[in-house]
C-alpha cells in the first residue's frame, strides 16, 4: 500500500511514530466537517485552455442549466405542465449539487398539478462507485460480491419478454417494417403508445430522483447515436453505464439532444386497460418520436436488446448492415463474426485470449469495415468457471453488474452453479475489462461468418463448411434449440427458427438483411461455416453438449485457415461438407452419426430436424432475395433435401 495516500485531505497522518502529535490529529472541528474532508472535488472534467469558457462560448453554469433544461424536457409531461423541475444531485445528500427551491420568477399559467410542484432530482452519469452506493443503500437485493461485483436481482422477470414488444404502425413504418407471421413487431397505435409514456413518464416524475445516462452508440464515429436512458434504479443506470460506449468528459460536455431516448419505468406496470395490452409488461417503440418505454420489466437486457432494435431499423437505411453476431480479430488482421442466438455461444466463443475481441453481441457491417455498437458485454454466467472461460471469469470484478446469481451470505462467494433465481444469471461489464480487446472496437471486413447453433437434436456436425447459399439458407433459417432462460417461459432447450438468428430484434423483412449479408460476404471473399455447439451421441436428454474445448479447437482451426484446406465428405440430407478431422478434436465426432449408438434413431431425428426446417423456410419461398433471383433458388436448393425413397 502506497503510504501517500491520504484520505483525510489537509489534516496529515504522520508516517512515523515519533512525528509531533499535531501532525497526526486532525484539523477538522466537527464529525462533518472530517467526512466533507474526505471526498475532493473531482477535477474539471475536460482540460480548459486559456479562455475559461469553450469554444462555445457557454459557461458551465450554462451549460448545466442547458443539460437540466434538456432532461426537463425529456421527461415532460405532454398533457400538463411542461417539464418537471429537475435538480442535479442525490435528494438525500445537502452538499452534492443542490440548487436553491427558489420560486419560479412567473406562476405557471396551465394547469398546475401537485407533481408540477415537487423536484425530481437527478443524478446525471454517476460514476460505478457513486451508483454502488445507491443501489445498496436504496435498492433491496443489492450487495458487494467477494470479487467487488454488483450483485442484484432483476425481479419477476429474469429475462426478455417478447411478446410484450410492440412497436408504434404508422404511415411510414406501415410500409417500411416487418409486419405478421414470424416478425417480432406487434403493433400499437400513437396514442397508445403516448399513454404508455404518459404512465412511464408521471411515474418517473413521482419519484424523489431518476438516473439518466447520456451515451453512444456504435463504435463507428460516423454513424454513431447518442442514446439518454431515464430510470428508476441504480443497477439499470450502471448497466448501460457499461453496455453502451461511455462518452468522455469532453464529449459529454457537447453531448447536446440525445437521438434516441429510454424511459425505463420497469417497477411500474402498463394499465391492461389499455388498448393492445396482453400483460402488466410493455416494452415500447416509436420510432418515430426515437423513443422507447419499458413498463413491467425491471431484466436490463430489454433495454440494450431494444437499441438494438432501433439500430437495426436506423443503419440498414444507411446501407449498413446490424449483425446480431460476436466478433474478433487474429493478430493478422483477419476478422471473424459469430452468429447465434441466445445461449449458443456468440460471447463465450468471441472471448477467446489469443485474439482481439471487438464484441461480444452487436455489430455493424458497414463500408469500412466491422464496428461493435456496445461498449460492454453481457455474458451468461450460468456454470461459469476460472478454468473454462477465464477472461470473463477475470472480468467479474468491481464494476460489473451481476444479475440475479446466487452467493454465501457472510463472504459473499458466488455459487455459479445455483439456479435458485434463474438459469439465465447474466454478467455485464466494460468492454475494457477483458484484457484483449481491440480498441476503437471496430475492424477490417470478416473473413469467417460462423453461424452457432446449439442442437438439442444432436444430429448437425460439429463443424462444416457452407457454400455462400447454404450460408444464407442458414442465415434466414437461424437455427438453435432455444436454452432455458433467456426468455420467459422456456424451462428446457427446444427448437426454434429465428429469422438472420435474431428475429426478435430485426425490423425489416428478413430477406433484406439476407440479401445484405450475401453481397459483403461475395465481395469481401468471406467463409461461411455453421458450428453445432449443442448436443453429440444423441438428442437432450441422451447424449451430452459438445465440450467447450472441443468448439474451441474447431474454431481455432478455422481462425488459422487451416480448416479452409482440410479434406471433406458430404453428409446425407443436409448435405453438409464435414472435414475429416480437426487438430485437438477425435475424428469421430465430427460426424454425428458415429456418435449415436442407435443409427436408427439418428436418421429418424435428422429427418424430423429436416422436416422442421422444410416447413420453416416455406415462408421465405415467395420472397425475392437481392436484385436478381438466381440466388433467391439457390439459396432455396442449399436447405436439406429428403428423398421419399
Ligand atoms: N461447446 C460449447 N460451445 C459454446 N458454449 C458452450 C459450449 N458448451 C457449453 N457452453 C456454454 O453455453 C453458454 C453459451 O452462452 P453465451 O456465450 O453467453 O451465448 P450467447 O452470447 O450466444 O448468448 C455459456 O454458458 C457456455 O459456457
Ligand atoms: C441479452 C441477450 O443476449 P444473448 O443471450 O444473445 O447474449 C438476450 O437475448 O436477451
Ligand atoms: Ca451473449
Ligand atoms: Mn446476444
Amino acid at each position: 500500500m502506497p503510504t501517500s495516500g491520504n484520505i483525510n485531505g489537509p489534516a496529515k497522518v504522520g508516517n512515523h511514530d515519533d512525528e509531533d502529535s499535531s501532525k497526526t490529529t486532525v484539523t477538522a472541528q466537527t464529525i462533518d466537517e472530517l467526512h466533507s474532508l474526505q471526498k475532493k472535488r473531482s477535477a474539471p472534467s475536460t482540460p480548459k485552455g486559456a479562455q475559461p469558457n469553450s469554444a462555445f462560448g457557454l459557461s458551465d453554469d450554462e451549460r448545466t442549466k442547458q443539460r437540466l433544461e434538456s432532461i426537463s424536457a425529456s421527461l415532460a409531461s405532454l398533457t400538463r405542465e411542461s417539464g418537471p423541475k429537475v435538480v442535479k444531485g442525490d435528494p438525500a445528500s445537502r452538499r452534492v449539487g443542490h440548487v436553491p427551491h427558489h420560486r419560479p420568477a412567473a406562476a405557471p399559467t396551465i394547469a398546475v398539478s401537485d407533481s408540477a410542484l415537487k423536484f425530481t432530482h437527478v443524478l446525471y452519469n454517476l460514476s460505478p462507485a457513486e451508483l454502488y452506493e445507491q443501489a445498496i443503500k436504496y435498492e433491496k437485493g443489492s450487495f458487494i460480491t467477494s470479487t467487488g461485483a454488483l450483485a442484484t436481482l432483476s425481479g419477476a422477470k429474469t429475462g426478455r419478454c417478447p411478446r410484450d414488444k410492440r412497436v408504434v404502425k404508422d404511415e411510414l413504418t406501415e410500409n417500411e417494417l416487418w409486419w405478421g407471421k414470424g416478425s417480432p413487431n406487434i403493433e400499437m397505435d400513437e396514442h397508445s403508445f403516448m399513454v404508455n409514456r404518459e404512465r412511464a413518464v408521471d411515474y418517473l416524475n413521482s419519484l424523489d430522483k431518476v438516473f439518466v445516462n447520456d451515451q453512444f452508440l456504435n463504435w463507428d464515429p460516423e454513424n454513431q447515436i447518442k442514446v439518454r436512458i431515464v430510470s428508476a434504479r441504480a443497477y439499470h443506470s450502471l448497466f448501460m453505464h457499461n453496455m453502451c460506449i461511455r462518452p468522455t468528459p469532453e464529449e459529454l460536455e457537447n453531448f447536446g439532444t440525445p437521438d434516441f431516448t429510454i424511459y425505463n419505468a420497469g417497477l411500474f406496470p402498463c394499465n391492461r386497460y389499455t388498448h393492445y395490452m396482453t400483460s402488466s409488461t410493455s416494452i415500447d417503440l416509436n420510432l418515430a418520436r426515437k423513443e422507447m418505454v419499458i413498463l413491467g420489466t425491471q431484466y436490463a437486457g430489454e433495454m440494450k436488446k431494444g437499441l438494438f432494435s432501433v439500430m437495426h431499423y436506423l443503419m440498414p437505411k444507411r446501407q449498413i448492415l446490424s449483425l446480431h453476431s460476436g466478433c474478433n480479430m487474429g493478430k493478422s488482421g483477419d476478422v471473424a463474426l459469430f452468429f447465434g442466438l441466445s445461449g449458443t455461444g456468440k460471447t463465450t466463443l468471441s472471448t477467446d485470449h489469443n485474439r482481439y475481441l471487438i464484441g461480444d453481441d452487436e455489430h455493424c457491417w458497414s463500408e469500412s469495415g466491422v464496428s461493435n455498437i456496445e461498449g460492454g458485454c453481457y455474458a451468461k454466467c450460468i456454470d461459469l468457471s476460472g478454468e473454462n472461460e477465464p477472461d470473463i471469469w477475470n472480468a467479474i470484478k468491481f464494476g460489473t453488474v451481476l444479475e440475479n446469481v446466487v452467493f454465501d451470505e457472510h463472504f459473499r462467494v458466488v455459487d455459479y452453479a445455483d439456479k435458485s433465481v434463474t438459469e439465465n444469471t447474466r454478467a455485464a461489464y466494460p468492454i475494457e475489462y477483458i484484457p484483449n480487446v481491440k480498441l476503437p472496437c471496430v475492424g477490417p471486413h470478416p473473413k469467417n461468418v460462423i453461424l452457432l447453433a446449439c442442437d438439442a437434436f444432436g444430429v448437425l456436425p460439429p463443424v462444416s463448411k457452407l457454400s455462400l447459399s447454404q450460408t444464407m439458407y442458414h442465415f434466414i433459417s437461424g437455427y438453435t434449440a432455444l436454452v432455458a432462460g433467456t426468455e420467459e417461459g422456456i424451462k428446457e432447450p427446444q427448437a426454434t427458427f429465428s429469422a438472420c438468428f435474431g428475429a426478435a430484434f430485426i425490423m425489416l423483412h428478413p430477406t433484406k438483411y439476407a440479401a445484405m449479408l450475401a453481397e459483403k460476404m461475395e465481395n469481401h471473399g468471406a467463409t461461411g461455416w455453421l458450428v453445432n455447439t449443442g448436443w453429440s451421441g444423441g438428442s437432450y436428454g441422451s447424449g451430452s453438449r459438445i465440450k467447450l474445448s472441443y468448439t474451441r479447437k474447431i474454431i481455432d482451426a478455422i481462425h488459422s485457415g487451416s480448416l479452409l484446406n482440410a479434406e471433406y465428405k458430404k453428409t446425407q440430407i443436409f448435405g453438409l461438407e464435414i472435414p475429416m478431422g480437426v487438430e485437438g478434436v477425435p475424428s469421430e465426432i465430427l460426424d454425428p452419426e458415429n456418435t449415436w449408438p442407435d443409427k436408427q434413431a439418428f436418421k429418424e431425428t435428422l429427418l424430423k430436424l429436416a422436416g422442421l426446417f422444410k416447413n420453416n423456410f416455406e415462408t421465405f419461398t415467395n420472397y425475392q432475395i437481392g436484385e436478381n433471383n438466381n440466388l433467391t433458388e439457390e439459396i432455396l436448393a442449399a436447405g436439406p433435401i429428403i428423398n421419399e425413397a
